[in-house]
């Protein structure tokens, strides 16, 4: 058996730890046999445990156990292209997969709304569980402790992912957020992701692109975590862009816009010869799969 989940980028600006997008990297684990330990084989480095103690295994016994089932060991193979520490959903895929291969093993027979409530309890925010889950746009609210999410079409666009080569642990990006935001500019932050989840709806990217440079929550005190973010918005702006954003707590920056600025818009941030990769994305409408 195979459980693949998607790579996802989340925020999108002004929705910060509510909307996200689920996308064409993906994270792929097979069910080998029965084994006396589980064993995890990979090739993500030696930080990642290939034991018990990997993401994927903790996730699943601990699903397993929150329904009173036991899961008997088995070696896993994983294969990810989601780079860890990015700001593309490497831990959310892993928690998806980790409550998949738990639903599978003891036949649970979850929802996939009974997995978003799960992994937001493990994730602590919905905005990559939930397209890693269901796929494409995803805008969901964790409120005292439940989730509610709504899923709908992404607008038609070209994705531009320039993922550096640092690591930006979601941990430390979330550390330089504020405790807490006065009330008039809360009800101005929230006013404008109001806007961002009504412009994607309608496929307006023009002023989707506007609500996301117009975000108030996170980017502000985040932007020098990730010394690319204004040159490569500036640039994206010149370029006919509609928006650039930190993916997720970054360090990735995605770039929306159309795909006939694409080469032209490729070329102008290759010649700027920063040290990271340039990935062209496309939204994936699937989420978590199951294949046999
Ligand atoms: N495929 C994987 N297997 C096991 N653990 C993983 C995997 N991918 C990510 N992780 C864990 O998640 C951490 C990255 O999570 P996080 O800081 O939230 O970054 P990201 O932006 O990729 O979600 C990694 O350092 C590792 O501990
Ligand atoms: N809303 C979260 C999103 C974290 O995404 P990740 O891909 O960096 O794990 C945040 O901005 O902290």
């Amino acid at each position: 058996m195979k459980i693949s989940v998607p790579a996802t980028s989340a925020n999108l600006g002004a929705g910060f730890d509510s909307i996200g997008i689920a996308v064409n990297l993906y994270l792929e684990i097979e069910i080998l046999e029965v084994c006396e330990e589980w064993l995890v084989i990979h090739e993500l480095g030696d930080d990642v445990p290939s034991d018990v103690h990997n993401l994927l295994i903790e996730t699943a016994l601990d699903v397993a156990q929150r329904f009173s089932k036991k899961l008997v060991a088995h070696k896993i193979k994983m294969v990810s292209e989601v780079p860890l520490a990015r700001g593309l959903g490497s831990s959310s895929s892993v928690i998806v997969a980790g409550i998949e291969l738990a639903n599978q093993l003891a036949e649970l027979h979850l929802t996939n709304d009974e997995k978003l409530q799960l992994a937001t309890e493990i994730e602590g925010h919905p905005d990559n569980v939930a397209p890693a889950i269901f796929g494409n746009l995803v805008i969901a609210s964790t409120v005292e402790g439940k989730t509610t999410a709504v899923q709908a079409a992404f607008p038609e666009c070209a994705l531009l992912a320039f993922v550096p080569n640092y690591e930006l642990k979601t941990s430390d990006s979330r550390r330089v957020l504020p405790e807490n935001l006065t009330y008039k500019e809360a009800v101005a932050a929230s006013s404008i992701a109001n806007v961002l989840t009504a412009s994607l709806l309608t496929a307006n990217l023009e002023k989707a692109g506007e609500m996301i440079e117009a975000d108030r929550f996170h980017e502000k005190y985040r932007k020098n975590l990730v010394k690319e973010l204004s040159i490569l918005r500036e640039i994206a702006h010149e370029n006919g862009a509609y928006a650039t954003y930190l993916s997720g707590a970054g360090p990735t920056i995605m770039i929306i816009t159309n795909k006939k600025f694409l080469t032209e818009l490729s070329k102008k941030i290759a010649a700027e010869n920063f040290d990271g990769k340039l990935l062209q994305l496309k939204i994936d409408t699937a989420g978590v799969q199951v294949r046999e």
